[in-house]
């Protein structure tokens, strides 16, 4: 199985296919952290992290959105004292794509650094 904190985003358009349940399940075991929502129909992976306060958690959302603007691929944030509640899906499809959980994994990743 490719290593998705590893992987990068692939070009998602309009028409580009949304991950399956199948998939779904076998990409959430490399984040298991991850929650799947749905918000108005729409399929999202979602995490909250938990910070030291609120500094922390905002440090931790500006560091994603240098990840998101180099993978030019965006999150929902909700930075709170002392956590910071991340949202990933795919606006372009309505859902989940492939990328969003390759963007779930880096975001993990941010805390091994
Ligand atoms: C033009 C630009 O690449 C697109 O609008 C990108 C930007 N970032 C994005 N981020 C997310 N999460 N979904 C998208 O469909 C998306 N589209």
């Amino acid at each position: 199985m490719t290593v998705l904190s590893q992987s990068s985003c692939e070009a998602c358009r309009i028409g580009a296919p949304k991950v399956d349940e199948a998939e779904a399940r076998e990409l959430l075991t490399q984040i298991p952290d991850w929650s799947l929502i749905e918000v108005e129909g729409i399929q999202q992976l979602q995490r909250q992290y938990k910070f030291k306060n609120f500094v922390a958690a905002m440090d931790f959302a500006n560091q994603l959105a240098d990840i998101a603007e180099a993978e030019g691929h965006h999150p929902g944030i909700l930075v709170e004292w002392g956590k910071a509640t991340v949202t990933w899906w795919s606006h372009s499809i309505k859902g989940l794509h492939r990328n969003d959980f390759v963007m779930a994994a880096k975001t993990d990743a941010l805390l091994d650094k």
